[in-house]
């Protein structure tokens, strides 16, 4: 229903005008801006009534309408190419109203822009031709910096007598169909309606925010943190939010959205960095997926538990101890000190309780003093107390120790026999065998901490408490175990702080993105960064790399407890075209039938490519399917691969001469690094090998498929069992 280029140009011209106007004002707002906030408090105060007609009843607005705010987040804002105006709604009764990253107003504090996330902003999102609510045009500006280059439209109320002028085919296939870059975008101006309902859910307890890939699950659940900075933001900035992701790679892809829509309070976060406010370590590094499983799952807590109470070494001098009071000698075996042990680790945490074991022990070898001998009770004690094998006993019996001391032992297999005897021999093989790397005679010593080590260091944190600012010298470290606990030692890095504080950061409101994969043991850690937040979870159970779905629902479930809380379904890919989703949903619903499968919004034409090779082609296969993708697709190409084939196959994409000139634009991950991510064209190199490889089997190779905006190709390497599922 368009008009001519010249009705265009004249369209664009007015509304140039008005976006010049914006900018004027939020200038000479700039610079007297805090006398305008103080002006502005006051009025808001002495005519608050007054307001809330005019802004459809919100006190929100008027907040951010103060240039002060607006101000100190422009500055943000300059930084962003997309302007500060992007959209307009054109009502019933003739009103027209502009969308923008924030309020701003004229010097009669009339609206020249609405806050994207304020009330009266909120039909430019939620209206539709079934439901106009009183919108009859709804426009998207599209604009470099502060010149407005195109526009958008929508015509909602047909019915309503307009001669409103229609130009475009809609923002949102604009927006889709244009090739991405390496970070995600915010999507303010095309957000849709029920991604809006999400957005602006209630604060309290646990949204939820579920949906198929490509539904803007990420995109939506950053707005949704912007949107409560907005409406709770002196709760907010005090309490803090923290976003939790897969990955540092996925945390560089979305870190650019908070600050375009003016926030840069948020704390973001890879899950293998949640610990490091306590442990001061942070880990990119995944295990194999046996060991990645049983480091997820509950059963850890039990092992982890245990190994606290065992002893570090099992030496007989540490089996009794002996004092000698007027010529008697007193003492404990092992049972009795056993006892204490597990009394006073049911009361409190092992690093706390040297206090308490201490009274209990000297409280036990006075009543074994005979009742005729006489002597003062201060007396004994005192004796007792300072009696110097007792001294010597006691820091070797209950040793101060560090998380990673006490996790270093799993390295031992006989240790985990006694700590894991529920595990199968096969679980406690791969257990033991992921610490390997902490034997001084490892060749990969350099490995470290994997992610899943992060969610056990903490517990043990919470289970262990601080180290105490002064813990007495541990006498004990002699012989095998001192040489793990050695190398452990000497990546310990838990900070010194007081002991009686709650070691870890907390916020106000935690936001967990591919919460799918966060495992029971995460869960933990994650509740302590949070014991009184509200929560947003975003998540798709399909993509899920962890194989136990009912133990994480059990530990989410435990999470949630009887907070308020809503799920939020979203039902549009947004990310693949119809071809690339369909083949990707056949492969998946195989293996878990209940997927939720949204309805891609855009279609190619393209059907995926299957190509196959062998080891000895790799190269040759790899480079000639490279090339045609480059040639085919502009932007960003990403080839997704099994874990044992990274090292290689990133290699070969730097060094060879012909892909060599796609350098920046070839991205080369493993299915678990690609999580969240998009790229416009995708290889996913030995579908098999993925499988193979990666907990969470086929649900991985369905994050791997679903990661193109454009085109996908697949390479089969000797084998191509998957494609089984595709029958
Ligand atoms: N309303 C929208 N307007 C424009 N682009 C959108 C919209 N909704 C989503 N997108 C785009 O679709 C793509 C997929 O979004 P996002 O990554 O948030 O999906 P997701 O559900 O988290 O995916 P996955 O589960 O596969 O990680 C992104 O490029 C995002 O910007």
């Amino acid at each position: 229903m368009s008009t001519s280029r010249a009705d265009l140009a004249r369209e664009i011209a007015a509304e140039q005008a008005h976006v010049d106007l914006v900018y004027a004002n939020l200038s000479t707002a700039s610079a007297s801006a805090k006398e305008l906030a103080r002006q502005g408090r006051e009025i808001f105060m002495s005519d608050r009534t007054n307001f809330l007609r005019e802004e459809d009843g919100t006190a929100l607005f008027e907040r951010d309408a103060f240039a002060y705010q607006a101000a100190r987040r422009m500055a943000t804002l300059e930084a962003e190419h997309e302007g500060l105006v992007f959209g307009r709604i054109d009502l019933t009764d003739l009103e027209k109203r502009y969308i923008g990253r924030i309020g701003v107003r004229d010097e009669e504090y009339e609206p020249l822009v609405i806050d994207w996330r304020a009330p009266a902003a909120e039909p430019f999102y939620r209206a539709t031709s079934n439901t106009p609510m009183g919108v009859v045009r709804r426009r998207v500006l599209r604009c470099r910096d502060d010149k407005v280059i195109g526009l958008e439209d929508d015509l909602l109320d047909s019915s309503a007598e307009t001669d409103l002028p229609i130009f475009g085919e809609g923002a949102l296939m604009a927006a889709l169909s244009r090739a991405r870059g390496r970070t995600m975008r915010d999507i303010v101006s095309t957000i849709q309606a029920e991604q809006d309902e999400a957005i602006r859910a209630p604060y309290r307890g646990v949204t939820i925010i579920s949906g198929g890939p490509g539904t803007g699950k990420t995109v939506v659940a950053l707005h949704r943190a912007a949107y409560l900075l907005y409406t709770n933001r002196a709760r907010l900035e005090k309490g803090g939010v923290l976003v939790v992701g897969p990955s540092d790679v996925f945390i560089n892809y979305i870190e650019r959205v908070l600050p375009s829509l003016g926030e840069e309070s948020v704390v973001l976060k890879a899950i293998g960095g949640v610990g490091s406010d306590v442990l001061g370590i942070t880990s990119e590094r995944y295990d194999e997926a046996e060991a990645a499983t049983v480091k997820g799952s509950l059963a850890m807590l039990r092992i982890l538990r245990r190994l606290v109470r065992l002893p570090l070494r099992d030496d007989p001098a540490l089996h009794r101890v002996r004092v000698t009071v007027k010529g008697e000698v007193l003492g404990l075996d092992k049972g009795e000190l056993d006892r204490i042990r597990d009394q006073v680790l049911s009361a409190t945490k092992l690093n706390r309780g040297r206090t308490m074991a201490t009274d209990q022990v000297v409280t036990a070898l006075m009543r074994k003093l005979p009742s005729e001998i006489s002597i003062e009770r201060d007396e004994l004690e005192e004796q007792v107390r300072d009696h110097p094998s007792l001294r010597s006993f006691l820091p070797a019996w209950w040793p101060t120790l560090t998380a990673t001391q006490v996790l270093a032992r799993l390295a031992d297999a006989d240790v985990a026999a006694k700590v894991a005897p529920e595990l199968s021999p096969l679980q406690r093989a791969a257990l033991v065998d992921s610490y390997a790397w902490l034997s001084d005679d490892d060749a990969d010593q350099s490995r470290g901490w994997s992610i899943a080590d992060i969610a056990l260091l903490d517990e043990l944190i919470a289970v262990l408490g601080r180290v105490p600012d002064d813990p007495e010298p541990d006498l004990f470290l002699t012989g095998n175990v001192a040489e793990v606990v050695t190398m452990a030692d000497r990546l310990r890095t838990e900070k010194v702080v007081d002991p009686d504080d709650d070691p870890q950061s907390t916020y106000a409101h935690v936001l967990v993105d591919e919460g799918q994969d966060v495992t029971p043991m995460q869960w933990r850690m994650l509740r302590r960064r949070g014991p009184h937040a509200s929560w947003t979870i975003v998540g798709d159970p399909a993509q899920s790399s962890y194989p136990d779905q009912a133990e994480t629902t059990r530990a989410l479930e435990e999470l949630i407890g009887h907070a308020p809380r809503r799920t939020f379904t979203l039902s549009t890919n947004y990310r693949s075209p119809s071809e690339v989703f369909d083949f990707a949903a056949r492969v998946v619903t195989k293996v878990f039938p209940e997927a939720e499968l949204p309805r891609a919004v855009r279609s190619t034409g393209v059907e995926p490519l299957l190509a196959a090779t062998d080891s000895a082609g790799l190269h040759d296969g790899l480079r000639a399917q490279l090339l045609e993708l480059a040639a085919r697709v502009q932007g960003t190409i990403g080839v997704i691969c099994p874990p044992s084939r990274l090292n290689e196959v990133q290699l070969f994409v730097m060094s060879d001469p012909r892909l060599r000139e796609f350098e920046a634009r070839i991205i080369v991950v493993t299915a678990l690094q690609a999580k969240g991510l998009e790229y416009d064209g995708v290889l996913v190199l030995s579908p098999d090998g993925i499988v193979a490889e990666t907990p969470g089997g086929v649900r991985v190779l369905y994050v791997a498929l679903t990661r193109a905006t454009q085109r996908l190709v697949t390479l089969d390497v000797d084998t191509q069992d998957w494609r089984r599922l595709l029958a």
